[in-house]
């Protein structure tokens, strides 16, 4: 099989990595794209082209937060990591169980296409929601309308989804057609990593398809030699477009759940919090308050009530998070402190 080598540019490499890494790390290593991550190790693409790779034992308790799209420097001599590199963008997820630990999901995204169709699966909750995730990642998000093909009343979906947030741009397509898809090509500039989110059913994977092509898509499920020696099939989670972008498509990419905090949501939102700062009281609630300018607006249609709801119920879920974040923080700090604690007593133990 023919081996496809990137440089470090058609990667996505930015001067912001190189700045991070001394000369000593240039001397040691040489920098990757994680490209899968696995129990055994991640998957790694550079100028040398795929490889797989482990990470070190202090770096191991952080297997859970590297990511997919993460950049790292793999020691020449050793296929280990020697760091993983800083993020331009991360998408995180809030998991679904009672805990609701932050997972990584996907690193250095520079767009993120919030996907719906133009039916009735046309959902601007759901949208606001994905909006206010890509703005919590610190990725550029672009809202696509699939379906453009037998949707009713595409113009009307495409003027409500442009309301929802100023200056996002909003693209209607059908996804089973190259002409219509080729739309996307402004984010899909060489070097440019993307990725789909949205429901089931709106058409990701046809997109996905679509912009990767076919050649790709089969070499997508490579055997390679695991760190151990082992032939292991590895299914990429990240595919070069036919026009030289990346595409990350996980399985956590799929069910994101919000981790966002309050000043991404007060983007997205923009009209609700101007009507806020008209209310009399500066600690309003907006709900059955004395002088609320918000509820005032949507009693005279200057603002819609679905909007308003959503945004009640998307600020409940970020104050949550947040506080599920302050735990969690402040459990990692109580083990720390622990860790400590124990290491000084070991060393008073053996009198160093
Ligand atoms: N006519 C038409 N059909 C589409 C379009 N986009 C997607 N479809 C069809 O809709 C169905 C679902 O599309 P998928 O790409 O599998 O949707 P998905 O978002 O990946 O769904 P999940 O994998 O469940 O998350 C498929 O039968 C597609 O062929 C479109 O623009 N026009
Ligand atoms: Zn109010």
């Amino acid at each position: 099989m023919a081996f496809q080598t990137f440089s470090l540019h058609q990667l996505g490499w930015r001067a912001e990595y190189a700045q991070q890494l001394t000369l000593a790390d240039f001397e040691a290593g040489y920098p990757a794209r994680v490209t899968a991550v696995h129990r055994s190790g991640l998957a790694v693409l550079s100028s040398r082209g795929h490889g797989s790779v482990v990470l070190p034992h202090p770096l191991v308790d952080m297997h859970a937060g590297v990511a997919v799209g993460d950049w790292v420097l793999v020691e020449h001599d050793v296929e280990r990591v020697r760091c993983v590199l800083d993020r331009q963008s991360l998408v995180e997820r809030v998991a679904a169980g009672g805990d609701r630990q932050r997972q990584s999901i996907a690193a250095n995204l520079d767009v993120l296409f919030v996907v719906s169709s133009c039916n009735d699966d046309f959902n601007p909750s759901r949208l606001e929601r994905y909006l206010t995730l890509a703005l919590d990642a610190g990725v550029t998000p672009v809202i696509v309308l699939t379906k453009a093909d037998i949707g009713d009343g595409v113009a009307g979906y495409v003027a409500e989804a442009e309301q929802l947030m100023f200056g996002v741009p909003v693209v209607a397509v059908n996804a089973l057609d190259d002409a219509s898809v080729s739309q996307l090509e402004p984010w899909l500039a060489p070097g440019k990593t993307v990725a789909f989110v949205g429901s089931s059913g709106v058409g990701k994977s046809t997109l996905t398809n679509r912009v990767i092509g076919e050649a790709a898509q089969l070499t997508s499920g490579i055997r390679e030699d695991d760190a151990r020696g082992r032939h292991t099939t590895t299914a990429r989670e990240m595919f070069p477009t036919a026009s030289g972008a990346w595409v990350i498509d996980t399985p956590g990419m799929r069910e994101l759940r919000l981790a966002a905090a309050e000043p991404e949501l007060d983007a997205v939102f923009e009209d609700v919090v101007a009507f806020a700062s008209q209310c009399r009281f500066r600690d309003c609630h907006h709900d059955g308050d004395a002088g609320c300018a918000v509820e005032a607006a949507v009693a005279d249609g200057a603002l819609d009530a679905r909007r308003l709801a959503n945004y009640r119920k998307l600020l409940r879920e970020a104050l949550r998070a947040q506080q599920t974040l302050r735990e969690q923080r402040e459990r990692g700090r109580q083990f720390g402190a622990m860790a400590k604690q124990v290491m000084r007593a070991k060393r008073e133990r053996l009198g160093r």
